[in-house]
């Protein structure tokens, strides 16, 4: 049998509904083998971020080359990394070892309001971590960030797509949660076309957690040797499922369930 190894570099979400926890329900679900470092831990519910204790940077070293001198990877993401100082260990790391298929999700700030990442950092990930991605996949206020944009309209989000390929991502997808029409657009950009992935906007608080299910199910179906395309089409229709069943945990904003897309059978989305 041939495993596909998948590999997150983020966050502790003790509440289980984002970070490393949903990044590694995803592989699973996707019968990806989860690997993970942990860059900082949050104390964190439902109803929001309460701490955050990032990881002493040789910790954090030492465990990407725990991974990177034995087991290695066939894909990557990275979530949450907090400062400057992780992004450029990290960015080394990644190039050291010459791991590709990387998905590049670059958290900033949870959907309650609390920093995930300093404000000072965007541009050690402008410069050393974009250049090093298949994909980045920012939400609007964070594409907004990246390229220096105000986006409101689609010919915004395209130009912003167009400025990130420019810094070197090979690829990006804009996606659309924050937003309030009744669809949702995912917008994809692989350097030459632009697809447009929509869906109807699910009514829900349960949100928690969209963004790091979304990239983590891109990176599974990377590390299983899916095509770039396909692989975000995957994670759109997994993502999808994930909201659309309520879990009903906390007083919050409650996790996504991880085991829909299984239960109720593949579809094609
Ligand atoms: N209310 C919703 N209905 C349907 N899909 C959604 C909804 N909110 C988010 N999504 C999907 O979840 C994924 C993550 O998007 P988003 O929530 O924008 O990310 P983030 O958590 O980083 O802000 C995307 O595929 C998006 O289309
Ligand atoms: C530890 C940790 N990492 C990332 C996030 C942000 O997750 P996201 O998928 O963007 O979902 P929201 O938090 O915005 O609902 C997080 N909260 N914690």
């Amino acid at each position: 049998m041939v495993i596909a190894k998948a590999l997150t570099i983020a966050g502790s979400d003790s509440g289980g509904g984002a970070g490393i926890q949903a990044d590694l329900k995803t592989f699973q679900e996707l019968d990806a083998y989860g690997m993970s470092i942990i860059t900082a831990v949050t104390a964190q519910n439902t109803l929001g971020v309460h701490g955050v204790y990032p990881i002493p940077l040789n910790g954090i070293v030492e465990q990407i080359d725990a991974i990177g001198k034995d087991m290695g990877t066939n894909a990557l993401k990275t979530g949450m990394l907090f400062s400057s100082e992780i992004i450029e260990a990290v960015s080394e790391r990644i190039h050291h070892y010459q791991w590709d298929n990387v998905v590049i999700d670059p958290v900033m700030i949870a959907k309650g309001g609390a920093k995930l990442l300093q404000d000072e950092a965007v541009n050690a990930l402008i410069d050393t971590l974009i250049p090093l991605s298949t994909v980045v996949t920012p939400n609007i206020p964070e594409a907004e960030i990246i390229t220096d944009r105000k986006i409101k309209t689609m010919d915004d989000r395209k130009r912003a797509a167009q400025d990130i390929v420019r810094m070197g991502a090979t690829s990006v997808v804009m996606k659309g949660g924050h937003g309030s029409e009744d669809d949702v657009v995912d917008l994809f950009f692989d350097g030459e076309t632009f697809v447009e992935m929509t869906s109807p906007r699910i009514d829900t608080r349960h949100t928690h957690g969209t963004g790091c299910t979304f990239s983590a199910a891109i990176t599974a179906e990377l590390a299983k040797g899916v095509e770039i395309k396909q692989a975000v089409l995957t994670a759109k229709d997994f993502t999808r499922a994930a909201i659309e069943t309520e879990l009903g945990i906390g007083e919050g904003h409650g996790p996504t369930n991880h085991w829909a897309y299984k239960k109720r059978g593949v579809k094609s989305f």
